[in-house]
């Protein structure tokens, strides 16, 4: 669906050239410290920013050629802080810019645990209540537009979802955004800085650093602890997950 080829940035902030495929169904997660190059990539992916050297696609045609409402009804993008702008109830914001059915906005909205506050102005929620109905809006971004010929659920970029989520939330977010790979057919691409999270619920792994994606892969081949100790320049002490799961990383004291 999404194909890369070659694709970077020569200008600041930089990115040397990635090639890659993202499909339909994947959880794709990116990882790498602060200044790596996670949300250029991210721009990049979503086509906010043309690159500056080879090709993305998307649906085998070129990002940068497709037309605006038609890009908006295959990719969405939720950046780490989407400003809100209005006093929307969050029932409404979930939905703006599409028209989605009633029954997709329940559905959506207790994916995400937002029910009981489907009637609140969105103002008055916390950050991660808010991060949520954004998520739940970028869902809706794409499945209320889907056309009834297309043969998945689009392309859903999320930076740092689990960023102001607490740990039960960020379990359920993970688990559903792997119902919606599964049962939407959506590939779903997030910028993670909790690499357990990526080891857990991801298919695959791209680790950034400086500007360059130096391991991709399965998580247990890319998140390796001397890789990651080695990348972060910090200390951990790997623990056994289970014998076919990559390894839990919890930081030495
Ligand atoms: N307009 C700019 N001018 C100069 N440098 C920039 C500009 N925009 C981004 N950068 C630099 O490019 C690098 C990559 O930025 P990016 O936001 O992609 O990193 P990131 O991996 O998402 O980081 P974080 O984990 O901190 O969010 C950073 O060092 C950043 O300071």
């Amino acid at each position: 669906m999404l194909t890369l080829h070659q694709a970077g940035f020569t200008s600041i902030p930089a990115l040397a050239p990635i090639d890659g495929e993202i499909h339909p169904g994947e959880l794709l997660a990116i990882v790498g410290p602060n200044g790596a190059g996670k949300s250029t990539l991210l721009s990049m992916l979503s086509g906010y920013r043309r690159c500056e050297q080879g090709s993305v696609q998307l649906d085998g045609h070129l990002l940068h050629e497709w037309e605006i409402t038609a890009l908006a009804n295959r990719r969405a993008l939720v950046a780490q802080q989407e400003p809100v702008g209005f006093d929307w109830r969050v029932e409404e914001l979930v939905c703006l810019g599409s028209k989605p059915e009633k029954a997709l906005i329940a559905e959506l909205l207790d994916d995400l645990d937002l029910v009981p506050l489907a009637k609140r102005s969105v103002l008055s929620l916390s950050g991660g209540e808010r991060q949520r109905v954004m998520i739940a809006r970028g869902a809706c971004q794409l499945l209320s537009r889907r056309s009834n010929t297309a043969k998945d659920g689009g392309l859903l970029l999320l930076d740092e979802p689990t960023s102001a989520l607490d740990i039960g939330q960020q379990q359920r977010l993970m688990r559903q955004l792997r119902a919606w790979a599964t049962q939407h057919r959506m590939a779903i691409v997030c910028v993670l800085h909790d690499l357990n999270l990526a080891a857990t619920y991801a298919d695959g792994v791209w680790l950034l650093h400086q500007g360059q994606r130096i391991a991709y892969g399965k998580p247990h081949h890319v998140l390796t602890p001397a890789r990651i100790a080695d990348v972060y320049g910090a200390e951990f002490q790997a623990t056994a997950n289970h014998a076919a799961s990559p390894p839990l990383l919890a930081l030495a004291r």
